[in-house]
Parts: C-alpha cells; sequence; structure tokens
C-alpha cells in the first residue's frame, strides 16, 4: 500500500472535535444504564418455576430480603390465582417494606376489581398481542384489547395506585398494533408500559431497536421482561436498558416459567461494570449471595457452578499465566472484584495447569522460604504428580513441605529417602505426604 492510499486520519483532516453533549455514545442521552430500576419478580414469575412453593412465611421472607437488598418493586402473584394467594399478597403489602408492592393480573376488570383491594402500591396489567396469544389464549382482537385495557386502567388509576400496562409475547406482536396499544394507554395515563419477550426470541438488537421505537410514541416510562429460552436475558435487559427503557424484571436466579427470566444476580454483575457507582450506592450487592441461598432452598435447587458472582469458580483462577498477572494485579483477569459482593478470590493452584509464580505465593503463604529456582523446581514436582490424579491443597503443600524439608535440612534427605515412616515423621498431620513421595 503506497502512503497515498492510506490516509491516517488527524485532528486536521477531521476538523475540531466537537464536544458530544450525551457522552462517547450519541444515543447515551436516551440511556438509563446509570439510572435503572429493578421489578423483582421471584414472588410472581419466579412462582411459576417448576420447583416453587413458598409458604406465606418464606414469601415474607424473601420480600424482606429483597427489600434489604434495594429492589424498587416487589411483584406479587394475582389475587385471583387463589385464596392464598390474595392473602399473602395483603401479609405483605402490610409489612411497610420500602420498595413499592405490585401484583400481576389479566386485564379484566374482575382481576382489577380483586387486585385493587389488596393494598397493593401498584397493578401490572398484562394481555397478549401476538396472533398466538390472540387465537389460542384469550381469543380477543386488538379493539377488544384497547376497550378493556382503557377500562382496567382507568379503573385502576381512580384508586390512585399505579398502573402497568403490558403486551405479552410483545417480539411476535405486529409492530403497528403494538405501537398503537401502547400510545392509546400512554395517552390514558400509565405509570410504565412494558414490554414481554415471553417466548424467549428476542435478540438484543431486536430489543433495542423494539425500545427505541416504543420511547419515540410513548411519555412513559418503559419496563422490559425478558425471558432466557435463547440465553439472551442478561444481554437483553442491557441493551433495553441502553435503548432507554427504565425498568427491568428480575427473579432471584431467574427462576420462572420454563428456564426463567433475567436474573438479578447476573444483572447485578452486567450493571456494575457498567454503571459502578450506581449500582454500589443503591444495592446491597454483598447481600446477593444470602438472597439467592434463600431462594435456591425454597424451591430446592443448587446455586448454577457458573452462576456471575455467586458460582463456585466464579471468582478462582487456575491456569498459571492467569494466576502470575492475578497475584500482580487482580483486574488483569478480573472485570467483577469479588470484594464488592462480600466475596474473595481463589487461586486453583493444585493442579498440573499451574505455574511457579503461583506455588511461589503458596510457598509464601506457608512461610516457608525457597529461592525462586527452588519454587520452579517444586512446581515441576507438583505438575508431574498433577499429570498422574487430580490433586489437592494438601497434594501441594505436603510436596512443597518436604521439598523443602529436603533443600534446608540436607541430612534429613539421606534419612528420609525410600523411608516413608520419617517423611511422616517430618510431615505429621499431612495425610497425603506418602502418596506424594510415592509420585515423585
Ligand atoms: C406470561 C405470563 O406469565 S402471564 C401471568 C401468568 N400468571 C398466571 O397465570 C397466574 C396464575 N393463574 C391462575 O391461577 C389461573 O390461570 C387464573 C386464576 C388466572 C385463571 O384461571 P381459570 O379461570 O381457571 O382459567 P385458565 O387458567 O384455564 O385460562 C386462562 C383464562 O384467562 C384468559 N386470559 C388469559 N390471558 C388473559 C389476559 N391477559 N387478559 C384477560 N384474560 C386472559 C383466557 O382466555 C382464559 O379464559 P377462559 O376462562 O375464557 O378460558
Ligand atoms: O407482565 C409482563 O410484562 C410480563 C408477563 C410475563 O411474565 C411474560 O410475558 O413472560
Ligand atoms: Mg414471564
Amino acid at each position: 500500500m503506497s502512503g497515498q492510499e492510506f490516509q491516517q486520519v488527524t485532528e486536521s483532516t477531521a476538523g475540531p472535535a466537537k464536544p458530544n453533549p450525551y457522552g462517547p455514545n450519541p444515543a447515551d442521552y436516551l440511556s438509563n444504564v446509570s439510572n435503572f430500576q429493578l421489578i423483582d419478580s421471584t414472588l410472581r414469575e419466579g412462582e411459576q418455576f417448576a420447583n416453587a412453593f413458598f409458604t406465606t412465611e418464606k414469601k415474607i421472607e424473601i420480600a424482606k430480603a429483597l427489600d434489604d437488598f434495594g429492589v424498587d418493586y416487589i411483584e406479587l402473584t394475582s389475587p385471583v390465582a387463589s385464596e392464598q394467594s390474595r392473602e399473602d399478597c395483603e401479609a405483605i403489602c402490610k409489612l411497610g417494606l420500602k420498595a413499592k408492592i405490585l401484583t400481576h393480573i389479566r386485564c379484566h376488570m374482575d382481576d382489577a376489581k380483586v387486585a385493587v383491594e389488596t393494598g397493593v402500591d401498584g397493578v401490572d396489567v398484562v394481555i397478549g398481542t401476538s396472533k398466538f396469544l390472540r387465537q389460542y389464549s384469550h381469543g380477543k382482537d386488538m379493539n377488544y384489547i384497547a376497550k378493556s385495557a382503557i377500562e382496567v386502567i382507568e379503573f385502576v388509576k381512580s384508586k390512585g395506585i399505579e398502573i402497568r400496562f403490558s403486551s405479552e409475547d410483545s417480539f411476535r406482536s405486529d409492530l403497528v398494533d403494538l405501537l398503537n396499544i401502547y400510545k392509546t394507554v400512554d395517552k390514558i395515563g400509565v405509570n410504565r408500559v412494558g414490554i414481554a419477550d415471553t417466548v424467549g426470541c428476542a435478540n438484543p438488537r431486536q430489543v433495542y431497536e423494539l425500545v427505541r421505537t416504543l420511547k419515540s410514541v410513548v411519555s412513559c416510562d418503559i419496563e422490559c421482561h425478558f425471558h432466557n429460552d435463547t440465553g439472551c436475558a442478561i444481554s437483553n435487559a442491557y441493551t433495553a436498558l441502553e435503548g432507554g427503557a427504565r425498568l427491568i424484571d428480575v427473579s432471584v436466579l431467574g427462576i420462572g416459567e420454563r428456564n426463567g427470566i433475567t436474573p438479578l444476580g447476573g444483572l447485578m454483575a452486567r450493571m456494575i461494570v457498567a454503571s459502578p457507582d450506581y449500582v454500589k450506592s443503591k444495592y446491597k450487592l454483598h447481600k446477593i449471595r444470602d438472597i439467592e441461598n434463600l431462594v435456591a432452598e425454597a424451591v430446592e435447587v443448587n446455586i448454577p457452578f457458573n452462576n456471575p458472582i455467586t458460582g463456585f469458580c466464579a471468582f478462582t483462577h487456575k491456569a498459571g499465566i492467569h494466576a502470575k498477572a492475578i497475584l500482580a494485579n487482580p483486574s488483569t483477569y478480573e472485570i467483577l472484584n469479588p470484594h464488592d459482593f462480600g466475596l474473595k478470590r481463589y487461586i486453583h493452584f493444585a493442579n498440573r495447569l499451574t505455574g511457579w509464580n503461583a506455588i511461589k505465593s503458596r510457598v509464601d503463604q506457608l512461610n516457608l522460604n525457597l529461592t525462586d529456582a527452588q519454587c520452579k523446581e517444586v512446581t515441576t514436582k507438583i505438575k508431574k504428580l498433577g499429570d498422574i490424579r487430580p490433586l489437592n491443597i494438601d497434594d501441594v503443600d505436603s510436596i512443597i513441605k518436604d521439598y523443602h524439608a529436603e533443600v534446608s535440612t540436607p541430612q534429613l534427605k539421606s534419612i528420609s529417602s525410600g523411608n516413608d515412616e520419617d517423611l511422616e515423621a517430618i510431615d505429621a498431620g499431612e495425610p497425603v505426604s506418602k502418596k506424594a513421595k510415592t509420585s515423585n
């Protein structure tokens, strides 16, 4: 390529830089990434999870934990679902939580009349707008939907509480139908309109486009609800906020119908990267583990090993290259700081992928003195055993201690060589020292 074919763009060729009032992305002025709210639906969508059965006491415990964490809203199962559901809804409303309490109903006056009597701060109304739901669920056309939406919204508003209108299966609904119904409800006045990816079919680009389009036709806040069937629930939630949505529905561990919705913890992991100050000042992040354990126990599931933040290995570094850099500066291989969540990081050095830097760090932890060259030598021994079988910390510590004893008191070497009894004596209390020695 000649110099003429490739012209570097400089300030003089590009013209003077213009300050962007909205930040680096020209569309940032619509973004709510640093100003979002959470609607926790563990006690509504989460109750639709196959394993879920919450007693009244458990619902109260979960509601209090979510409130303490700092969610803005707690959404509860429809009071028309069952007698107990209604009583539980009333009981939670009486707790005097900081979070606003919502209940979730069909777009029908029968449901609305019961909902407004429960003491909730707001009602989330939903009705399917896709051809699937219009044909196979409620069987109503868009005119009927608009008429009943207006009736329900006006009734709930007359009670002085919040009202949200949502279209179910929004991403498989006709765009013109959608925009018309949202315009209609926005005109009569709602607190929020909701977009729901009921079947988890949407991708982030579609989410961004729909939110932006909707944003241009309504003046109220936009709430979004994403199912995780195709694994996009967190990214869709994030993109919705970028597009200008204000509220995201989450549940603890993402529990909900089928494989659930955007998980609270996973969304926090995403959002702390995008808006650290906002997220850290608003939510008690160190409570995530306790809340997840509470809900996991209640619905009898384990926390997934690869769960963001709380998966058992979420802050465990293994390969030697990673370990060396983590020891020098954790940010090298960590986008999340475990301390922000009240957690610790670990280096998994007991394996054949380890490196001498990680082993040196273990040597230091054991308060032993080995030179760098000695650390490299003992690392070779550890790797050899790691080629034969999985290792544990005791294995590694034994090898290190044996090696340390060998190099620091050479006279023991002759006593111990070929004599298991002597090694045991040196490493009393180290159950695997024999194995370690045998394999060396
Ligand atoms: C995508 C979602 O997660 S939406 C929320 C889902 N939540 C729930 O379903 C709450 C738990 N549900 C229940 O307890 C029951 O389904 C009830 C009490 C709501 C209704 O029970 P039933 O009267 O026995 O009806 P069933 O559950 O069989 O069918 C649903 C009915 O609601 C109607 N319907 C469904 N969605 C809506 C809607 N958004 N607005 C108005 N009516 C609706 C259906 O047409 C059907 O009516 P039908 O009696 O004419 O057949
Ligand atoms: O009310 C809503 O916005 C969402 C309802 C729901 O759970 C869904 O569509 O998956
Ligand atoms: Mg749902």
